[in-house]
């Protein structure tokens, strides 16, 4: 309708107004540099984070995971557009405390390391490993630092264009709008059977990471474990599959060595008083606690409820079918002690 059409035309506007795609100069740089190895990036571990990394680090390293699955040489991607569309990709992420690119790369290197070490590549097609990966580095694209139900309240343009998974269809979107830019389309050279599968992998992909969608998801995928599933080759179930992993890479630093686990959790916090504040001054709200600075103390306890009811359900349902995923398991294990040891000190 006419609202949905100014709205979209408002957000187009805004990224009109700011050039989305990388420069020349940059692409160059990237495409001329030396890539060093799976393993001086830490690649194929769960204990991978990217806190020495500079930026160049995390283009670089993002460019090696493609490499280590040949996807260059497999879908015949022009070197250069693959560069440009790795700085395009950067270039879309805001400098929000928590979602920003740093996390996508994070997650697209969880799903690297569940390929290779944890063996799940065996599951998937070449086109549904592509898919898989340009996905986890677009999934939180142009993200402002705020949740859905922060753009319903505040009637964003956002909210208006997507009632239902707001943040997640613009993510989307954004990821498709990179593609169309000029000589940033790492598909190009994919037949149109192709062009269309791998698009419509990377858009259900993107739209499971919203967490509102896991519970609906968990449950009809413990149905199929249950009932002893093991062939995950039909559409329906290579798609809930797909979803599962792809929030069990989105939320992988709750796994992570504890040092690493509680430095990210500051700046998931942060952002989050960020979104409390703006909703304690823009929209006069008493903000959700989690969301509350002046509960900071409640934290610990909230980690040990996000551990208990999304992230150890996930991961055990995941390693029950998938031994090699265990490390994630057992990472959140122990994390889960530290936020019980820090809840019973306050
Ligand atoms: C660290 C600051 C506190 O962080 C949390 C507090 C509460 C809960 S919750 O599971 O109770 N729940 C989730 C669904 N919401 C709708 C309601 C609240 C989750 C987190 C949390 N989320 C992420 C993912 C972004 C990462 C992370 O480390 N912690
Ligand atoms: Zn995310």
């Amino acid at each position: 309708n006419a609202c949905k059409l100014m709205a979209k035309q408002k957000v187009a506007l805004e990224c009109l107004s700011y050039h989305a795609t990388a420069s020349a100069e940059d692409t160059k740089k990237l495409c001329d540099d030396v890539i060093p190895s799976a393993e001086i990036y830490n690649l194929y571990s769960y204990k991978f984070h990217d806190f020495d990394l500079s930026d160049e680090d995390t283009c670089r390293a993002t460019l090696r995971m493609f490499l280590q699955c040949n996807l260059v040489e497999k879908f015949h991607i022009p070197y250069e557009v693959l560069c440009r569309w790795i700085l395009s990709v950067k270039k879309n992420y805001r400098p929000v405390k928590y979602h920003n690119w740093r996390h996508a790369l994070n997650v697209a290197q969880t799903m690297f390391a569940m390929l290779k070490t944890g063996k799940m590549e065996r599951f998937m097609s070449d086109l549904e490993i592509l898919g898989l990966l340009v996905a986890c580095l677009c999934h939180d694209l142009d993200h402002r630092g705020t949740n859905n139900a922060f753009q319903t309240k505040t009637e964003s343009p956002l909210a208006i264009l997507y009632s239902t998974s707001t943040m997640e269809h613009h993510h989307f979107d954004q990821c498709v709008m990179i593609l169309n830019s000029e000589s940033n389309n790492i598909f190009q050279a994919l037949s149109p059977c192709d062009y269309k599968d791998v698009m419509r992998v990377v858009e259900t992909a993107i739209l499971s990471t919203d967490l509102a969608m896991y519970f609906k998801k968990k449950s009809k995928f413990l149905e199929l474990v249950e009932n002893g599933e093991f062939d995950w080759q039909s559409q329906e179930k290579k798609e809930l599959l797909c979803g599962m992993m792809m929030t069990a890479c989105d939320v992988s630093a709750i796994a992570k060595p504890w040092e690493v686990q509680h430095k990210v959790a500051k700046l998931v916090a942060d952002e989050f008083f960020d979104q409390g504040d703006l909703e304690k001054l823009q929209l006069n709200q008493q903000p959700i606690a989690m969301m509350d600075r002046e509960k900071k103390d409640e934290l610990p306890q909230m980690q040990v409820g996000f551990i208990d009811m999304i992230c150890l359900p996930l991961y055990k349902v995941l390693s029950d079918t998938f031994p090699w995923i265990q490390p994630l398991y057992t990472g959140t294990m122990e994390n889960r002690q530290r936020w019980q040891d820090l809840a019973e000190k306050v």
